[in-house]
């Protein structure tokens, strides 16, 4: 019989390590004094102090051997919003997550730290300083957040203080930072295409954008202050910047901050949202014959267009949560932190 490692509480892994969030995450626990595991199906960087496995967290001996001596494990793995492949995000997100639960019971892991999404509350209307309590969206506008409802759902349900098993879910907003493979590449791509002259709706819309460094603050405290007496045993927390501001501001300020110009014409909401739904629509029906990844999804344009900024005084008060960075300095630092998408660069 194999024997199992003792699992030492500075040892943990992170599923999804050689992701955006997974590596700011890794670097800030090894500078923390952890060793970390990373399990992943790609390596992107070599650290020291830092293990890579790789795998598919839908494999349970992959992960059983990944986790051996771990105590901790953060779960940050996931399929591209943008991928929009319904199957792909049932195994990984929801099949995967069963997986997941399954092999840190059996190797006597005791904290599990989700990186859920506070999208999973988010129906395209507006949501204006939203609770942990505001029901879990009835209509997830795409599979990527309708999946990230049973995630977090399986995940905080796993939660068994008897059998020593905790877990937690962070909830975080609009993430950006340096090496983000999603919002700046994206805005510029559209950007350098002419198709970010526009302002959807009037423009007024207050939205949570989530600097990189504050997220993985929230986690680690999370994971940190994760025990059986405390009030985060089976809980989602909000983490944001707590400084909502207005989307096409933010937008404005990353586009002029790298040479591009900002959006200045205003289109109706509505009109938008329909001609996304109609493209997206295209999109499914040509997709045996043609692939096609529309700048402009109905998830995009409901984002870009209505109010979505979230409470997170429920982590100020179980957890100690504040904000490291400040909404500008953490604009600054991630212009600064591309070079190479600078108009004409
Ligand atoms: N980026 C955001 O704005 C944002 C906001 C809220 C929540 N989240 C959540 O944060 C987490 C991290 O997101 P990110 O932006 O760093 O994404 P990312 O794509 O940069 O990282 C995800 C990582 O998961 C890995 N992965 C995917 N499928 C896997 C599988 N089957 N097995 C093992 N590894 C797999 C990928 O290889 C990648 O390294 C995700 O759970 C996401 O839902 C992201
Ligand atoms: C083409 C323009 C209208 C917009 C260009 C920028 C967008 C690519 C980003 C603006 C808001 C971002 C965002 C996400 C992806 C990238 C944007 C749409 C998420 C949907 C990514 C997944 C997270 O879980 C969501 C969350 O709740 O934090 C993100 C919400 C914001």
């Amino acid at each position: 019989m194999a024997t199992r490692l003792r699992p030492s509480s500075k040892r943990c892994a992170v599923i999804g390590g050689s992701g955006f969030l997974g590596r700011h995450l890794v670097e800030q626990l090894i500078a923390r004094g952890y060793s970390v595991s990373v399990f992943d199906i790609r390596q992107s960087y070599e650290l020291p102090g830092v293990t890579f496995h790789l795998g598919d967290l839908c494999d349970k001996q992959a992960l059983l051997s990944a986790l051996q001596g771990v105590s901790l494990v953060f779960h940050c793995a996931s399929p591209a919003p943008s991928s929009d492949d319904r199957a792909l995000f049932q195994k990984v997100n929801m099949d995967g997550t069963c997986t997941v639960l399954q092999a840190c019971r059996e190797a006597g892991v005791q904290k599990l730290v989700l990186t859920s999404s506070a999208s999973v509350v988010f129906e395209g209307r507006d949501i204006k300083d939203g609770k942990e309590d505001l029901p879990y969206a009835k209509k997830p506008i795409d599979y990527y957040t309708e999946t990230k409802i049973q995630q977090e759902k399986l995940v905080l349900a796993a939660c068994d203080k008897e059998k020593g098993f905790l877990t937690v879910a962070i909830r975080p907003h609009g993430i950006f930072g340096p090496r983000d493979p999603q919002l700046v590449p994206t805005l510029v791509d559209a950007a350098r295409k002419g198709k970010m002259k526009f302002i959807i709706g009037d423009g007024s819309n207050l939205v949570d954008f989530t600097f990189v460094e504050n997220v993985v603050h929230g986690h680690i405290l999370a994971a940190e202050r994760l025990r059986p007496e405390s009030p985060l045993c089976g809980q989602a927390y909000h983490i944001t910047n707590d400084e909502p501001v207005h989307f096409w501001d933010f937008m404005s300020q990353v586009l002029v901050g790298l040479g591009y110009d900002a959006p200045r014409y205003h289109l109706p909401y509505w009109l938008v949202y329909g001609l996304a739904l109609l493209l997206w629509l295209l999109a499914l029906l040509l997709r045996p014959i043609l692939q096609l990844q529309p700048t402009f999804t109905p998830m995009r344009v409901a984002l870009a267009g209505t109010h979505h900024y979230y409470n997170c005084s429920r982590a100020k008060e179980d957890m100690g949560y504040k904000p490291l960075v400040g909404l500008q300095e953490a604009i600054t630092r991630t212009v600064e932190s591309y070079p190479h998408l600078r108009q004409g660069g």
